[in-house]
């Protein structure tokens, strides 16, 4: 197979998040990023390495039985935002649930492979699920008008508006209407990725599905001179009155203006003026009340996030024999919401989250409660736990994408805490992460995926793990990073990982020869003449600070620093 080459075939599966699996005329497995299966289409090879081949879809030659007649969205197909809007919502499920049961029983050994896998769990509303997006400015050909909306399928520059957006509701697609309108009339410049130049880049909408609140951010550059007549101050509350006009009358809590001047293509807090009233709104979780402010987590699925937790809490109940003695750790804990929702069950539930912000919020949204047994703790939980006096009887883990930093879960098995929750949002990193929790002694005893992502390739998993027999109150375990297998993290990290990593985490694109740079500075070993200059004086490219930032995080998250 080689780089270009067309081939044509049969999806025969997907594999986690969106992966098509094409055989080729030759056997060879290609993988078709956004095909569905039983679709017969095209793809160009784009990729050939170890033995593994990517291709790019061309075209959707037959489609495939599964799926509906007409999709359920009329942006199907361009935008980048939903991939399976087109296969009935049971058939997504049993999708997902196959996923991920493959990727467990990968990893799975053999005293566990008796685990129960428990039926996929529904999204509540299979539709305008979701409580926030993030739209983005830009055109939706090269120098077409103005667009706000999701990146084209496959683009990273074309934006597609998506004012029919079915995965959120009417009071999204109307501030969406209201701002594009606003900006285009006036035609306001939008940032360009490889310019660097204009104003509009981002706009930020969370509304809580219980409460209705509605809280918007419009995030910008500083480059205000392509305002034209209109200063920055005038043309905002132009905006502002446009959308209190419109929208419906005590719902628009907030409406707020960041500016960013990043390179990289993320919503940044860089400096929030509040334009007009709060800039936080409240949510309802299982009777819970939750202060959300615009950047700290919190599920994007509300109904959803009301299953997955009860999920958690059904799994957690099976487990806390003696519940008023317990000491519940609530790993990346994020605005406090497991912790808040274990508390009436635990003595003393400890919160630890990255985000400062967040951290507040969950203090706050504690007192909100009424739960005096709750404590939250700011700060890295590789770096906390070493810190935290008390010792946990139960720990509940709720990771990022990449799932739990090797050196951070050697410290949480240290605890050796008869049962444990882990709640993955990446089966492939939960996979990964098994591997290493089976190797000391844990055994998977449950497994259940909820989805709170419908029409995307995602999905929530809800995993119980427990010491079963052993009383590890009175067992001593012994082992050091050298047992385990960091081949995947450790100066092994491979480029394709670091590469990866930095993406999803600034949305930057990064080359080899960039990291290749930034492992010589921090005294990296680089494999041998790896992109050196071809002679002393040669000129190279050298990354940019905002990339080499970047690259020493994804090098920091990969215990390579
Ligand atoms: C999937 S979210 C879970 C949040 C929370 N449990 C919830 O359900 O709303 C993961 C959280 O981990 C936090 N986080 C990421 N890396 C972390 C780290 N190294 N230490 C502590 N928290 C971290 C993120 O900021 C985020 O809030």
């Amino acid at each position: 197979m080689k780089k270009g080459q067309i081939v044509e075939g049969i999806i025969e599966r997907v594999d986690f998040p969106n992966k098509g699996i094409l055989r080729a005329e030759d056997g060879t497995r290609v993988i078709v990023k956004n095909a569905i299966m039983g679709q017969k289409v095209s793809a160009a090879v784009n990729k050939v390495r170890k033995g593994k081949c990517e291709g790019r879809l061309l075209e959707v030659l037959e489609k495939s039985a599964l799926e509906l007649p007409e999709p359920g969205c009329v942006h199907y197909g361009i935008c980048g935002g939903c991939t399976f809007q087109s296969l009935p919502y049971e058939e997504q499920l049993s999708m997902k649930e196959q996923q991920v049961k493959d990727l467990i029983d990968a990893v799975i050994t053999e005293e566990n492979k008796g685990y129960e896998f428990l039926p996929i769990k529904a999204s509540p509303r299979p539709k305008a699920y979701r409580n926030k997006m993030e739209f983005s400015f830009g055109d939706e050909y090269k120098d077409g008008p103005l667009a706000l909306g999701m990146h084209k399928r496959g683009s990273f520059y074309d934006i597609v508006n998506v004012g029919e957006c079915q995965i959120v509701d009417e009071d999204f697609r109307r501030v969406l209407k209201i701002t594009l309108e606003y900006f285009k009339e006036r035609q306001i410049p939008f940032y360009h990725k490889l310019r660097h130049t204009g104003y509009l880049r981002h706009f930020l909408v969370r509304k809580a599905a219980k409460t209705g609140e509605i809280l918007v951010d419009l995030v910008t550059t500083t480059q205000t001179d392509g305002l034209g007549a209109e200063t920055e101050s005038i043309l905002l509350d132009g905006w502002v009155k446009a959308l209190c006009e419109e929208t419906y009358d005590g719902v628009l809590k907030g409406i707020l203006h960041t500016k960013n001047d990043s390179v990289a293509d993320t919503i940044k807090n860089e400096g929030t003026d509040i334009l007009f009233g709060q800039d936080f709104f409240y949510e309802e979780l299982l009777d819970l009340k939750f202060k959300i402010t615009p950047f700290s987590f919190f599920q994007t699925n509300s109904l959803g996030a009301e299953v997955l937790y009860q999920t958690a809490r059904e799994f957690i109940g099976d487990a806390l024999d003696d519940e008023a003695s317990q000491t519940v750790f609530d790993l990346y804990s994020g605005t406090g919401t497991i912790a808040q929702i274990l508390s009436p069950v635990a003595k003393k539930v400890i919160g630890v989250e990255i985000v400062e912000e967040a951290v507040v919020a969950a203090r706050e949204n504690a007192a909100l409660n009424g739960l005096t047994n709750c404590e939250f703790i700011a700060g890295d939980v590789l770096k906390v736990i070493d810190k935290i006096e008390e010792k946990p009887d139960y720990i509940v883990l709720d990771p990022p994408r990449d799932g739990i930093h090797p050196k951070a879960l050697e410290k949480i098995i240290r605890y050796n805490v008869p049962q444990m929750v882990y709640i993955s949002c990446k089966p492939t990193s939960l996979a990964r992460d098994l591997e290493v929790l089976q190797a000391r002694g844990y055994k998977v005893k449950k497994v259940q995926c909820v989805d709170m992502f419908p029409s995307t390739g995602n999905v929530e998993t809800v995993v119980l793990l427990s010491k079963g027999e052993v009383d590890s109150k009175k067992i001593r375990v012994e082992f050091s990073l050298e047992d385990m297998d960091m081949s995947e993290f450790q100066d092994g990290a491979t480029y394709p990982q670091i590469k990866e990593y930095v993406l999803e985490h600034t949305g930057l694109k990064v080359s080899n020869l960039y990291i290749s740079q930034i492992k010589r500075k921090c005294g990296i070993r680089v494999g041998k003449n790896y992109n050196l200059p071809k002679s002393e004086d040669s000129r190279q490219p050298q990354c940019l600070p905002e990339k080499e930032k970047a690259i020493r995080e994804a090098f920091k998250y990969f215990g390579m620093i």
